[in-house]
């Protein structure tokens, strides 16, 4: 502090005195000046400065010590005199000086308040930071280690500061930085494993460009990059939450404590009609349907409520509604509603309902309207077979390979009361023996290896309500027909593996082409069991006894074909009636099925009229016979010719003789049935299971 005394109180020593006033570094201690009247005694005064009209008042040191005399009088003989009496030490200065002095000093102090403001501002900065901060002078000299620098080293500023960087902190690459002046920007750097750095450090230059210390700044991003993968987390969430109120079916809404609209999703506007713009932030005070709506009640009584059937937008469709609060924390924050529709499921119940009753039709496809023949025999088995589907009884059909007497079960099904349930046909003679028990009734889980988890359901369980159709029943074994004899009696049936009879509705037709009679008496069928089945017989004639049908049922075949093939085959030549009628039709109706067929199959496709040429008919022609038979014909067909044989000097042993006899016949009775192993088996008088058992040891394909 210095302290000056002015003299003169004019306009100079005036301007001096009140820019004195705001230096902190000068202490006017007084103002002189001959002129008591002069304006500077006038501000003086008001400011508390002392006043005097002679300047020697002030030398006495009773306001203090003058060190600075300011002459401000602007007169030669006042500085003079001045100089010549002033004490000793004291320095004096004309006006114009001091005022340039005064303006320095009014500048120098202002820079310092406000670096001095900067200064604490950057303190403020550098302490409450969370960025650790560490700076080196152009000495390598650490002049900076703030607050969190401490808490992220574990060292004491007091201790780092005045040390060099690269002894004390070399992993600040601090020295490095000085060296290079190359900055290094955003390194990451691991720190005690946990703790994530992402590291800038920067050399600092004065205003000509010269290195004057560096800077590093390290910046904790571990829990910055926690919370940006919670971030991400959540957004994932939130997308994930979007899609699937977006996609579901169940119409949503969602409203705030107040009532007001603030989610619905798609199937809401499908569902109800209603948009966004009518229902977001709109009160929710009358419901989809009529009344108060469902989620004011809810967010006054703060109880879900579920399953409430109600009829809802400009379809009325029947939904079910469910409404619950959402709490979080204990705290209401408003109410969702699911709106369930219903409607959708009873269409496709109905649906699905309809599916299976056309499956069930499709597997029962025939009616009695698909069963040709105005002969006497066959409208005799009709009518029987008509009344027979009145009733629940059992019955018997029987007849030659290829007669019908599966159409006649279908027909039969379809004219009865269990029509829309299932129709199942097993053919007893196509499945061994272990098989078809477990086929049959069923079995218990664990019955066998590789029986299935939970077991299954057997075919009389399956055709339960409905009607089961026993196949070939004369090729059974005695034990199975003892199993089916105890299904007829008990209408109960044992699973494999079971313990616990399970009763069964399931209506029997069942299907031979043995004569039953002969078995018995051979001991190979169950007396019991023929009477139990022989409730309602049927017989269907073969058709060499009923020729007659053979035109309808040729032309009701062209038509089936044409329909297959795309052809247009409109009759049948009286020739070739004749052809047809002379044959003596081993196979029955498959066999003139498939004689049929292949005769569209030959015919040109500009040819409308069958002819006997386009006829190709395997078996042996009743000799001279052009009616209808009266006596069954045996109808074993061609045996083995004499130059099929093997030629006896090539010494081969009978068994392979025989064995060669047998496989060439198989062979030919298996063409003319066209592959049909049944009919075959019948015509060689052997079980279908021994044939499948030839087939396979002579490698024949069928
Ligand atoms: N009267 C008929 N009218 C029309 N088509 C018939 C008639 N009889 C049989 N068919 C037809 O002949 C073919 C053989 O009939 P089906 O399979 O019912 O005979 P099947 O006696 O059960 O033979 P198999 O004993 O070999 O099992 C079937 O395509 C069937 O539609």
């Amino acid at each position: 502090m210095i302290n000056i005394l002015i003299v003169g109180a004019g306009r100079g020593g005036t301007a001096l005195l009140r820019a004195f006033r705001d230096l902190a570094s000068v202490h006017v201690v007084g103002i002189a000046d001959v002129d008591p009247n002069a304006p500077g005694f006038v501000l003086a005064r008001s400011l508390g400065v002392p006043t005097g009209q002679r300047y020697e008042a002030f030398f006495d040191g009773s306001v203090g010590t003058v060190q600075v005399v300011i002459e401000a009088t602007g007169q030669a003989e006042v500085f003079k005199e001045i100089q010549e009496r002033r004490p000793k030490g004291t320095t004096l200065i004309p006006g114009a000086v001091a005022n340039l002095m005064m303006r320095l000093l009014l500048e120098k102090e202002e820079l310092i308040r406000q670096l001095t403001v900067s200064r604490q501002e950057l303190g403020a900065v550098l302490n409450s930071t969370y960025d650790a901060m560490i700076a080196v002078n152009s000495e390598g000299v650490i002049t900076l280690f703030n607050p969190a620098a401490e808490q992220l080293s574990g060292k004491v500023a007091g201790e780092m500061v005045g040390r060099r960087a690269c002894e004390v902190i070399p992993n600040s690459r601090l020295h490095i930085v000085l060296e290079t002046g190359v900055p290094e920007l955003n390194q990451l750097q691991e720190f005690h494993a946990t703790t994530r750095i992402l590291t800038n450090r920067v050399p600092m230059r004065d205003g000509q460009g010269n290195l004057v210390g560096a800077l590093a700044v390290f910046r904790d991003i571990t829990e910055i990059q926690k919370m940006a993968e919670e971030v991400t987390d959540l957004k994932e969430i939130q997308l994930l939450l979007q899609s699937i109120i977006h996609s579901t079916q169940d119409a949503i809404s969602v409203v705030d404590t107040e009532g007001r609209g603030i989610l619905i999703n798609p199937a809401y506007t499908r569902l109800t009609g209603l948009r966004e713009e009518e229902v977001i932030g709109k009160p929710a005070d009358v419901d989809i349907a009529e009344g108060e709506s469902m989620h004011l009640q809810v967010l006054k009584t703060r109880k879900p409520v579920r399953g409430v059937p109600m009829k809802v937008g400009p379809y009325r469709k029947e939904v079910l509604v469910n409404v619950a609060p959402i709490v979080v924390d204990g705290e209401l924050k408003g109410s969702v509603g699911i709106v369930h529709d219903i409607s959708e499921i009873e269409n496709l119940t109905k649906e699905l309902n309809q599916a299976k009753q056309l499956i069930r039709k499709l597997e029962a496809k025939y009616q009695f309207e698909d069963i040709i023949g105005s002969s006497n025999e066959m409208l005799m088995a009709i009518e029987q077979a008509r009344k027979a589907a009145e009733t629940p009884a059992t019955v018997l059909l029987r007849g030659e390979s290829g007669t019908g007497k599966e159409l006649f079960a279908h027909a039969i099904h379809n004219a009865s009361e269990r029509r829309y349930s299932q129709f199942i046909r097993v053919n007893c003679a196509a499945i061994s023996e272990s098989l078809l028990e477990s086929e049959l009734f069923g079995y218990e889980e664990g019955a066998f290896t590789g029986a299935k988890r939970g077991g299954k359901k057997g075919l009389f369980e399956e055709a339960s309500g409905g009607t089961i159709f026993l196949d070939e029943i004369g090729e059974l074994s005695m034990s199975m027909q003892a199993k089916i004899l105890r299904v007829l009696q008990e209408k109960e049936i044992l699973r494999v593996g079971g313990a616990k009879a399970t009763p069964v509705n399931a209506r029997v037709i069942a299907a031979t082409n043995v004569n039953l009679e002969r078995a018995i008496q051979q001991g190979t069928f169950r007396e019991d069991l023929y009477y139990r089945l022989n409730v309602l017989p049927i017989i269907i004639p073969p058709l060499r006894y009923r020729k007659e049908d053979i035109p309808a049922i040729g032309l009701r075949l062209i038509h089936k074909y044409n329909q297959e093939y795309g052809r247009g085959v409109e009759q049948i030549s009286p020739l070739a009636v004749g052809k047809l009628i002379e044959y003596q039709w081993p196979g029955n109706v498959r066999e003139l099925e498939n004689a049929i067929g292949r005769a569209m199959i030959n015919m040109k496709f500009t040819e409308t009229v069958m002819e006997p040429h386009h006829l190709i008919l395997y078996g042996h022609q009743a000799p001279g016979s052009g009616g209808t038979a009266t006596q069954p014909v045996a109808w074993v067909a061609e045996t083995v010719e004499d130059a099929d044989l093997p030629q006896t000097g090539e010494l081969r042993s009978l068994d392979e003789v025989v064995g060669e006899a047998e496989r060439l016949y198989i062979t030919r009775v298996l063409r003319q049935t066209n592959g049909n192993k049944t009919e075959a088996a019948k015509r060689l008088g052997i079980a279908v299971r021994s044939l499948y058992y030839k087939l396979e040891k002579y490698g024949i394909q069928s």
